[in-house]
């Protein structure tokens, strides 16, 4: 059974990007149909029909192979945080190492930008892994004998920027991630989420157009962590920056995603922002993965309305489409009748006391929830 480990009250305000917003957005990442094989004659199982379709115990046994990604398609869109999550094992990292062949795909189409990156000669990987899509680790990988501002500097040092500019940028990068004053220090001399700030200012100093982080805090203790959530989203709110991230912590993929690709061994078992993965889980894997989520810190009452009826709509406090369904219990509870959805002067629909309930216990009625909008 899968488990996970989505606290209640862990979730703070859902991200509100709609699916529609974003699959308008450039693509940075396009990935089609993506294998990646480890083990004899690797390469021969993408395209042979009668072990592709085998799962993994099967194939494992009939081969000596594993297939840590199975056929795999999916855009990255330029601005959103993309997170890949599933359990320990479901091929994860793989499937991130695989963006800038840090592991080689055995086979499958994949793109950045437009630019076929399996295509890509030693030269344009080494610029693509440097500069276009840099990597965060979760074991930082800084240089103990450096200064916090010498390792954030490191990236522009092995882009032979000059001393003067790169202690420049260094410098604002490391005040970025709230770490003014500490400047001088060595990493042996910082606790864990420092190290994990001077890692990020490392790969924010060098101003990639994507950053990889590969369970960038899964080390760190829960406020530690909390508080390098919050910065990730801070960051990407403030700079709009592309962000992959990697994690196996349902409750960090749901506060920091704006889609998530939730995977089970090797395969994308759904895609969808946090909102969709949580009211509509594509299967029982799914649905048993997200059965503790609070779901009423996720879902917005978009989910919950019902038609209107005569006369309501221009009665009761108006509510956007995108309002937590938290948040829409605490404006029908105080005003003691029902609210309207409004949006663009519109009204869309109504929430009472029975709908709002009804997601909360999770009673899905067919004329509740996603009234057309
Ligand atoms: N070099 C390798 N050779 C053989 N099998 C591998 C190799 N690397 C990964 N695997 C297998 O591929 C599958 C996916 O591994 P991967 O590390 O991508 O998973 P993950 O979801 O990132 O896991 P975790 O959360 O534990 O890091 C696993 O079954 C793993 O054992």
């Amino acid at each position: 059974m899968a488990t996970t480990s989505a606290g209640a009250s862990e979730i703070p305000n859902a991200r509100k990007a709609a699916e529609t917003e974003s699959d308008a957005r450039e693509i940075v990442f396009s990935v089609r149909n993506l294998w990646k094989v480890f083990g004899p004659k690797a390469d021969k199982i993408p395209g042979d029909s009668s072990v592709a379709g085998l799962n993994a115990q099967e194939l494992r046994e009939q081969t000596g192979c594993t297939a840590a990604v199975r056929d795999v398609s999916f855009d990255v869109h330029k601005g959103e945080v993309f997170v890949v999550m599933g359990l320990s094992g479901s091929g994860k990292s793989t499937l991130v190492r695989c963006l800038t062949r840090l592991i080689e795909p055995t086979s499958g189409n994949l793109e950045m930008d437009g630019e076929d990156v399996r295509a890509m000669d030693r030269g344009a990987l080494r610029e693509l892994r440097r500069r276009r899509a840099a990597m965060v680790f979760q074991h930082f990988g800084l240089l103990p004998h450096r200064s916090v501002v010498d390792n954030v500097a490191y990236g522009l040092e092995i882009q032979g920027v000059g001393k003067a500019e790169r202690r420049v940028k260094a410098g604002e990068m490391v005040d970025k991630v709230g770490l003014a004053g500490l400047e001088k220090r060595r990493p042996g001399q910082l606790s864990g989420g420092q190290q994990q700030r001077v890692g990020l200012a490392r790969a924010l100093a060098v101003d990639p157009e994507v950053l990889l982080f590969d369970e960038p805090f899964s080390a760190l203790d829960p406020l530690i962590r909390r508080d390098m959530q919050e910065e990730v989203v801070r960051l990407h709110r403030e700079e709009g920056r592309t962000m992959v991230f990697i994690t196996h912590d349902l409750a960090e993929a749901l506060r920091v995603g704006d889609r998530i690709a939730l995977m089970r061994d090797g395969e994308i078992v759904q895609l969808g922002t946090p909102e969709e993965i949580v009211g509509s889980p594509a299967d029982d894997y799914v649905r048993d993965f997200v059965r503790d989520v609070p779901r009423e810190q996720v879902l917005t009452v978009r989910r919950a309305m019902r038609p209107v009826e005569d006369g309501e709509s221009d009665q009761g406090p108006a509510l956007s489409p995108d309002t937590l369904i938290s948040d829409a219990i605490e404006a029908v509870a105080r005003s003691g009748g029902a609210a309207r959805v409004v949006d663009d002067g519109r009204c869309l629909g109504i929430v009472d006391h029975a709908c709002l309930l009804n997601v909360v216990a999770r009673i899905d009625h067919p004329q509740h929830g996603e009234v057309a909008a």
